[in-house]
């Protein structure tokens, strides 16, 4: 057995050599000989070690911004590292709504791509300063180290790395938690701390199958849907921006707000809720797009309230008046009122909004309006290509019914067959129009009293009554229609009158 003693004195001697060997290489080999030699030692070394290293530290470039591609790879990793590293941490990530599971310092796990195999190890430097910090991280430098051989360069390099990153990417997106964003006014946006956006966790619990409308257009828009968030290349490959425009029409309460957040819930994006009367200008509103993120919906609600669409022609009027007037000083008083006015967004600052050059910056956007009246809005604002689908939310029918008794009472049309009949005959027999806010207003159970053939029954009786308030509703708009025409008739009748008692006192006048 060796002894330890022998060990030591050996690796000393060993060392001492090299030593030796390494300083007679230096003084008696020139500086121009080592030149030569140092590519050959490497091409040696090579030989010998065919692999390759890449190191990606946790903080980059200034020592306290953490590195994206770090990032990204623990996101990538961790979908392999929970179930094949021996060690792991559980890190909680700023704004994501799970914990990381990454492996731990020193842990090693193997990765395939394209049949070519790669290396991950979780390293950790140790400064050696003793000097007491305030910042924790500035101590132990943690990097990813990736191994490969020097024949997958090409791959690694062109492709697996890009291929690391997109998919960290998505599953950071997905654990993320989303937001929901609302536009500061604009005396805000300066001073310390404050955005443009401010935000709260986005919680609508608003899904696909609890929206209430028939299954075809439902399953359309989620197609459609899908086909944009995976058509990165395809927009690219025809040159338009990455974005899509959506216009959803109808009456209040059909569900136009819920379908949004359904959107946002299906797609995992962000919702940045854009209330246009509190932006000043077109400038503005390109600042705040500019702010906006990839992977979002960009929200204007009843857009027909938002925008004065007759704004620009308004202004031109104006501008005329003030040729009139003489004193300059009640000019500026005049334009300051106007200033203070309110949105000076005109429809072209909006148009340039959705399509300009501005809006292909940052990623996949969806950009989404609603309005009670479409035919209110300028064709300009609509047209296929700025809002690519229009989608009419409308009122209650049967299919859009089942889901809704499904989901507030567990009620399906085989188990309550009579009472289903009954309202299927009133949706599309009688033709009773009733939102969907409405029939689940009168399917949501109170109290615990409050059974499923309750509620079921009171709908019925409120879609009756609605029948009737719809009969009232005709009849007295008739009457009011009737009441106008005799109070006109009665009017061209007294002129008719006038003019001929008119023309009497004349002839009477002329004869005397
Ligand atoms: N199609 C629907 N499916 C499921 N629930 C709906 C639907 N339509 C309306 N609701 C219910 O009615 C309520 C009001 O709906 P929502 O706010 O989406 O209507 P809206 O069309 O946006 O109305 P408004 O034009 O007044 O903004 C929601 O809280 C939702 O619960
Ligand atoms: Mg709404």
């Amino acid at each position: 057995m060796v002894r330890m003693g022998e060990v030591w004195t050996n690796t000393g001697s060993a060392l001492a050599s090299l030593v030796f060997i390494y300083t007679i290489f230096e003084r008696f080999f020139p500086y121009r000989l080592r030149e030569h030699f140092e590519p050959l030692a490497q091409r040696l070394i090579g030989f010998i070690y065919p692999y390759i290293q890449i190191t990606f530290h946790e903080y980059s470039g200034e020592r306290f911004t953490r590195s994206d591609a770090y990032d990204a790879i623990q996101s990538y990793l961790s979908k392999d590292s929970s179930s094949r590293a021996k060690k792991l941490t559980a890190n909680t990530i700023k704004g994501n709504k799970s914990i990381v599971l990454s492996m731990d310092d020193h842990e090693e796990i193997t990765d395939e791509f394209e049949g070519v195999k790669v290396w991950w190890q979780s390293k950790k430097h140790q400064s050696e300063s003793r000097a007491i910090s305030f910042y924790p991280k500035a101590d132990d430098s943690r990097f990813y180290m990736l191994k490969f051989h020097r024949r997958d360069r090409k791959v690694i390099t062109e492709k697996y790395l890009d291929h690391v990153m997109s998919e960290g990417k998505t599953i950071e997106v997905k654990n993320r938690e989303r937001k929901l964003y609302s536009n500061n006014p604009s005396q805000n946006w300066s001073g310390y701390k404050q955005t443009k956006w401010s935000h709260v966790t986005f919680e609508h619990p608003a899904t696909f199958d609890t929206l209430a409308m028939e299954y075809k257009k439902k399953e359309e828009i989620k197609n459609d849907l899908i086909k944009f968030s995976n058509s990165k290349d395809y927009y690219k490959k025809i040159g338009k921006a990455w974005k899509r425009g959506y216009l959803l029409y109808g009456p209040p309460g059909t569900g136009k707000s819920t379908m949004i957040a359904a959107m946002a819930n299906f797609l995992e994006y962000d919702v940045y809720d854009l209330e246009l009367t509190t932006v000043k200008d077109n400038t503005e509103l390109r600042r705040l797009l500019i702010e906006t993120s990839g992977k979002s919906i960009i929200v204007i609600e009843d857009i027909d309230c938002s925008l004065d669409l007759t704004g620009q022609r308004k202004q031109k009027k104006e501008e005329e008046e003030d040729k009139d007037e003489t004193s300059p000083i009640e000019k500026q008083m005049k334009k300051d009122q106007g200033e203070n006015k309110g949105s000076k967004v005109t429809l072209s600052g909006l148009l340039n909004f959705i399509d300009g050059l501005w809006s292909a910056c940052g990623g996949e956007r969806i950009i989404v309006f609603t309005t009670n009246f479409i035919d209110k809005l300028d064709p300009a604002l609509i047209r296929k290509g700025r809002m690519d689908k229009h989608i009419e939310m409308s009122y209650c029918g049967f299919e859009a019914f089942k889901v809704l008794a499904e989901n507030y009472l567990d009620a399906k049309e085989e188990d309550d067959n009579e009472l289903f009949d009954e309202i299927k005959r009133l949706l599309e027999v009688e033709e009773i129009k009733m939102t969907p806010a409405d029939v689940g207003e009168n399917l949501l159970r109170k109290s615990e009293v409050e059974t499923k053939e309750f509620c079921l029954k009171r709908l019925i009786e409120a879609l009756k009554e609605e029948k009737e308030e719809a009969k009232r509703r005709i009849e007295d708009e008739e009457k009011k229609k009737k009441e106008e025409e005799e109070t006109k008739r009665k009017k061209r009748e007294e002129k008719k009158i006038k003019k001929e008692e008119n023309e009497e006192n004349e002839i009477a006048l002329k004869e005397i």
